[in-house]
């Protein structure tokens, strides 16, 4: 009744474990040469829905300002980075943010990222450090259990090069392929009379598993140079995310872009309990074309909800309740720093719903001060 749909308030844990999220994070991107970057949250729709970029209004939060023009809450940080950096000069090439994309096919509409964007890398040392800094990033916040996923745009785009298909049907092929429905995808590919086309892209759907598997379509393509190098550019990722220590890897050759403007590697990562996917990302050499620019770029933004939800507070502080009163409010406060690794929560009455580790009573004496323990 007071707050539209899609918009909540939080209280406590949620609250404290996102902020720690966002923490780790900034401390992470530091030690790691990041420089921080932040974009208003109103922007232009035009900013990304123009053909660069491809995003569709209906999925925005929007309106119309004075001159009639379309305003949107921001919905995306890659796009609205390129926007901003498109003009930046010098030699920065890592950039890291934190703040909330809305968009309305998310339930809640608003949801929290911290992520990166790497600009003008080679593209090895781009993505190896999305996916290092992403394994460094969630060990740091002992979230162990999560798998990479790699893909890549082109093996897609190759196998359908060849069909001519209207933007609605490319649509529905594309959806078909993102939801592997393995028959869907044959039906629509066959309605343009290709079968050789039609059994590739439906065995396509199934090309997922454990990264390994890498190697059967190395040999199945050794006679296709451009699928070819798709999959040896994979595998040297791989190999440089396994050599640092990063083994549960996963492909997915047949995975459709999620976003309009990815051109090339993309990964996510999901946590295998519950399947949620924590990180996701990958490169996008074309975004700045929009810009008359040639810039190299790759990067991923993680999910802040979802990696706060399974933050554990295992070494939190011990609590302190100071019960005090108008007359030792400013004692109560010294006693801070005689219990400075102690949570210290200065109240006049005991806390009925807190649980303390220690609680003590400040009285006041003609001359001085007395501290009761309980
Ligand atoms: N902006 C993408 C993630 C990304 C960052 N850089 C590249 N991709 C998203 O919201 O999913």
């Amino acid at each position: 009744m007071f707050l539209p749909s899609g918009s909540q308030d939080d209280i406590g844990r949620v609250v404290s474990s996102r902020n720690t999220v966002y923490e780790i994070f900034r401390n992470v991107a530091t030690m790691r040469g990041y420089k921080e970057i932040s974009t208003p949250v109103v922007e232009y729709a035009n900013t990304f829905t123009n053909p660069y970029v491809g995003m569709k209004l209906q999925e925005m939060l929007k309106w119309f300002n004075g001159d009639g023009e379309i305003e949107v809450l921001r919905p995306d940080w890659t796009t609205a980075i390129s926007r901003a950096l498109r003009n930046h000069k010098g030699d920065q090439q890592k950039w890291a943010y934190q703040g909330s994309v809305f968009r309305r096919e998310k339930p809640g509409i608003e949801s929290r990222q911290v992520g990166i964007e790497l600009i003008r890398t080679s593209s090895l040392l781009g993505e190896s450090e999305c996916l290092l800094m992403a394994n460094h990033f969630l060990s740091r916040l002992k979230a162990k259990d999560f798998i990479i996923e790699l893909g890549h745009t082109e093996i897609f785009e190759e196998l359908s090069r060849s069909l001519v298909l209207s933007e609605e049907k490319a649509e529905s092929l594309r959806l078909a392929m993102h939801d592997k429905r393995r028959d869907e995808v044959y039906r629509i590919v066959m309605e343009n009379n290709s079968k050789e086309a039609a059994e590739e892209l439906s065995e396509l759907v199934h090309a997922y598993g454990p990264f390994e598997m890498i190697n059967q379509y190395e040999k199945r393509w050794k006679d296709r140079p451009l699928l070819l190098n798709v999959i040896q550019h994979l595998k040297k990722l791989a190999h440089i995310l396994k050599e640092s220590g990063i083994n549960d890897l996963l492909i997915d050759l047949g995975r459709v872009k999620n976003l309009p403007y990815y051109s090339g590697t993309m990964f996510r990562g999901y946590f295998k309990e519950s399947g949620a996917i924590c990180f996701s990302g990958g490169r996008y050499d074309h975004l700045y074309d929009q810009f008359q620019k040639n810039v190299s770029a790759v990067g991923l933004a993680f999910d802040v909800d979802i990696l706060a939800e399974q933050l554990e507070f295992k070494d939190s502080p011990k609590k302190l309740l100071v019960i005090a009163s108008d007359d030792s409010l400013a004692y109560a406060e010294k006693l801070r720093k005689q219990y400075g690794d102690y949570i210290v929560d200065v109240r006049y009455e005991q806390n009925s719903e807190a649980v303390y580790d220690k609680v003590i009573i400040i009285q006041k004496t003609s001359e001085d001060y007395e501290v009761i323990e309980q």
